[in-house]
């Protein structure tokens, strides 16, 4: 019951959108899919922005949408944050920060010196949005939707008019504002980079339908899912960080079972740490190697075997117990048969590169 259920069925035009999913009710959720699959269409269901007459919204147990009633988007507790900023040029950063907020109980949500705390507005507040980039213009317009106290916050490619400087810097933005609301987010991307930094959760559409959802990291692992093909795809692995060698300046991680060693120090001993590891960058030996300048090889079993062409396969290693530890190896269907890999088998993976998913903060 305190979760977002959403069943939306219906058509505009020539598109038909058939949907059914669960959104947790805490976390950071990305719809993500290819262009015209229907990503901005649920979110304006979500927000009542429009009515899809077959729908069903519960939002943490409060009908919002059935065959009976549809509670408009004014009584809609929402942020919404656009691609643009869309803010008021006749008014100052400060103006538009609290336009709206009247309508607000002052008591409910965040105030407003936590939002421009969080945001690092408090230099622009006399500032006219014409004078702003387009980084710090987006972080006002989520401070605005913030502040008129919303029970979700949508978020239709909040980063996708900006530059790569200005996503680089409102990034860390926004994974604080991830630690700190204790509301859902809700954002759509066509990035899997941000998509990793950012979400929890993940809700992949493929043409007006719902292809699979769940947790991110789990997603990221799922061979059988469109992302896994991608000349991208990587694993995104939780690690906690064990310890740090002064002499070699390594950090010393533990996945799953499995150690990892990554230059510099990443955290202190105990934290969690997103790791990613790309697919073309794991390679599989049937015996320990001994001769390599590779760092990190990692004992592993087949889980999965999975041809993603004619000539490519993508292998889900399972390192330790359970599934949490899965990293993804691509390699040529040569390898595969001439080597006989087979689920189950035992194996070494060779790790030749491994990033953090850096989870910055602010200010
Ligand atoms: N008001 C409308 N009338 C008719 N067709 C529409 C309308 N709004 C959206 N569509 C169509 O519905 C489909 C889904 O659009 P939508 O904007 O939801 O996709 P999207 O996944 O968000 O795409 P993008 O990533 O490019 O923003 C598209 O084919 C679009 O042309």
């Amino acid at each position: 019951m305190n979760d977002i259920q959403v069943r939306l069925c219906g058509k505009l035009e020539e598109f038909h959108l058939d949907v059914d999913f669960t959104i947790p009710s805490k976390g950071v959720t990305a719809l993500f899919g290819q262009s015209g699959c229907g990503k901005t269409t649920v979110l304006r269901c979500l927000a009542g922005l429009h009515h899809m007459k077959d729908g069903e919204l519960q939002v943490f147990g409060q009908v919002w949408q059935d065959q009976t009633q549809f509670i408009p988007a004014h009584k809609r507790a929402i942020g919404y944050v656009f691609q643009d900023a869309n803010l008021f040029d006749h008014l100052s950063v400060k103006g538009n920060l609290l336009f709206g907020r009247k309508r607000v109980k002052q008591s409910d949500g965040l105030d407003f010196d936590e939002v421009v705390e969080l945001l690092g507005l408090k230099d622009l507040l006399n500032r006219n949005p014409s004078t702003l980039s387009g980084g710090e213009r987006q972080r006002v317009a989520i401070g605005r939707a913030l502040l008129n106290a919303p029970k979700m916050l949508l978020m239709d490619e909040p980063l996708s008019a900006l530059d790569r400087f200005s996503k680089d810097e409102i990034i860390p933005y926004l994974e604080k504002l991830n630690d700190v609301l204790d509301i859902p987010v809700i954002f759509i991307s066509h990035d899997t980079d941000e998509v990793e930094r950012l979400a929890d959760h993940l809700v992949l559409m493929e043409k007006g339908c719902v292809r699979a959802s769940g947790p991110l990291l789990d997603m990221l692992a799922d061979p059988t899912l469109f992302i896994a093909k991608s000349a991208k795809t990587a694993s995104v692995i939780e690690a906690t960080i064990e310890g740090f060698d002064e002499e070699d300046q390594l950090s010393q991680l533990d996945l799953n079972g499995a150690s990892l060693l990554v230059p510099g120090r990443v955290g202190d001993v105990g934290e969690k740490r997103r790791v990613r590891i790309a697919a073309t960058d794991v390679s599989l030996a049937l015996e320990e190697p001994s001769k390599t300048t590779i760092l990190n090889v990692l004992q592993a079993k087949i889980c999965d075997i999975h041809a993603i062409d004619e000539a490519r396969i993508n292998i889900v290693l399972c390192l330790g117990e359970g599934s949490k530890g899965r990293l993804i190896a691509r390699i040529t269907k040569r390898s595969l048969n001439s080597f006989g890999f087979e689920v189950g088998q035992s194996v070494y993976a060779q790790v030749k590169g491994v990033s953090m998913v850096e989870r910055r903060r602010a200010g």
